[in-house]
């Protein structure tokens, strides 16, 4: 049994945001009160043996749930395997993880789903969810079996990586988001109005003399996307949300009652495309990094609800891929470990968002909005937690990463605030920021 005491629990499922006494047993979470004698916790021990943790200056929370991680298995282990990752998951504060279905070959049948979530089983660290494909071989024509693999495992279907270019495909695929009741991940982006663009078109992509991906490229797939899912009453979920217009959609769209929830990402919250450098990639991420105006209209999103959920977009790639000239290196931020570390300095720490936001966004928001078990530490719930320290700082060194990918932003810098313990159904899987 574990005994957390004086610890700032914050939990909005509960609207928890205070000290209290923590108290886990068997798995899950036993009791939360305002305080606890010594003789009371060993009574609900039972002779169970009592591990005390001090909480006082501490945070817990429920973990974290990201509804978008690339974890490239099968095919692409030489960038991150669902154990890699899986551990990375939890080093950063992350039970849970939804894994991207742009695997190589991608899933989009019961038997790959099925797979997927074996070897998350396996590895024994967050849990791993399977989202499968909305079409067949990621090609946009066909849809998959979906309410058969949503009986393998699947939490959601996506073709995240490229858009679904047929309206009348992510219209159908809509309609079976009504039967299987699980919602449908649209990555947003217009394939020829992207074209072959390498950031966001605007004065940066002007300056540096590269080809821009304009702001629209988005913005009329999300447009799209909301008309659709008002005709069809299908569940929507729109991934990476990161222009003005978007926000100003969405925002309009479930002022109409639309079914859709959005996620953005740590990276477009606190990057703007000002800060690319030519001559490195790590910033190279699809959607790319918005103007300073978008940033401050997703903060506002996040803020006052727009936005539902924070997601890494976790998309790890090897160091030989992303040391190639510009125009040629892959998109994609890997940030499973840094993500909760970078939100607390950049947003938190200056009050531009407050941490039950960020839980909320982080946690209860992703349990509701795909039906999971987390996203909350109500007694009973499974004891998927997070203590996280502000005062601990660690500079984010390649040897300690356990991802296998490096391409992350903050590699040499250093962070404030870490998870310092990370328990899945009650087990401690993570320690002073060593997975056990
Ligand atoms: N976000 C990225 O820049 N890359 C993702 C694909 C995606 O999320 O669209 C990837 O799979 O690498
Ligand atoms: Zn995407
Ligand atoms: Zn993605």
């Amino acid at each position: 049994m574990w005994w957390l005491k004086e610890v700032r629990v914050i939990d909005p499922s509960q609207t928890i945001s205070s000290p209290r006494d923590v108290l886990i047993k068997s798995g899950k979470v036993l009791e939360i009160s305002s305080s606890m004698t010594e003789a009371e916790v060993l009574e609900k021990a039972q002779g169970e043996a009592v591990e005390t943790i001090d909480g006082q200056g501490k945070f817990l929370f429920p973990g974290l749930i990201d509804v978008h991680t690339h974890l490239r298995e099968p095919g692409q282990e030489d960038k991150e395997d669902i154990l890699s990752g899986s551990r990375a998951a939890v080093r950063g504060g992350f039970t849970t993880i939804l894994a991207m279905a742009n695997t190589q070959p991608v899933i989009d049948n019961r038997a790959l789903v099925e797979f997927v979530r074996l070897q998350g089983e396996r590895a024994g660290y967050a849990h791993v969810l399977p989202i499968g494909t909305v079409t067949k071989g990621m090609q946009g024509i066909e849809l998959v079996e979906m309410a058969d693999m949503k009986e393998g495992g699947a939490a959601a279907f996506s073709d995240d990586g490229k858009n679904i270019q047929s309206a009348e495909v992510m219209r159908l695929a809509l309609e079976y988001a009504k039967l299987t009741g699980l919602p449908i991940i649209s990555h947003c982006e217009d394939k020829d109005l992207a074209g072959d663009g390498l950031m966001r078109r605007g004065v940066a992509s002007g300056r540096m003399g590269l080809r821009g991906i304009p702001a629209s490229a988005e913005s009329v797939i999300v447009a799209r996307d909301l008309l659709l899912a008002e005709e069809t009453g299908g569940k929507l979920h729109l991934a990476h949300i990161s222009t003005t217009e978007s926000v100003d959609l969405i925002r309009r769209a479930k002022a109409r009652g639309v079914d859709v929830t959005a996620e953005v990402n740590p990276h477009h919250l606190i990057f703007c495309d000002e800060e690319i450098k030519l001559t490195d990639t790590v910033l190279k991420v699809n959607p790319p990094l918005g103007s300073r105006e978008d940033r401050e209209a997703l903060i506002e999103g996040l803020r006052d609800g727009t936005l539902d959920m924070i997601a890494t977009d976790h998309a790890p790639h090897t160091q030989a891929e992303k040391a190639r000239p510009f125009a040629e290196a892959p998109f994609g931020i890997a940030s499973l470990e840094t993500a909760l570390s970078a939100v607390w300095q950049n947003l938190v720490l200056p009050g531009r968002l407050s941490l039950d936001r960020v839980i909320e966004a982080w946690s209860v928001s992703p349990a509701r909005r795909f039906g999971l078990l987390g996203g909350t530490l109500k007694p009973g719930s499974p004891a998927d937690m997070v203590l996280f320290d502000p005062d601990f700082s660690e500079v984010i060194d390649p040897a300690k990463l356990v991802s296998k990918a490096r391409n992350t932003p903050f590699l040499g810098k250093t962070l404030h605030g870490f998870p310092v313990m990370v328990w899945v159904e009650g087990r401690l899987v993570q320690r002073n920021r060593t997975v056990q």
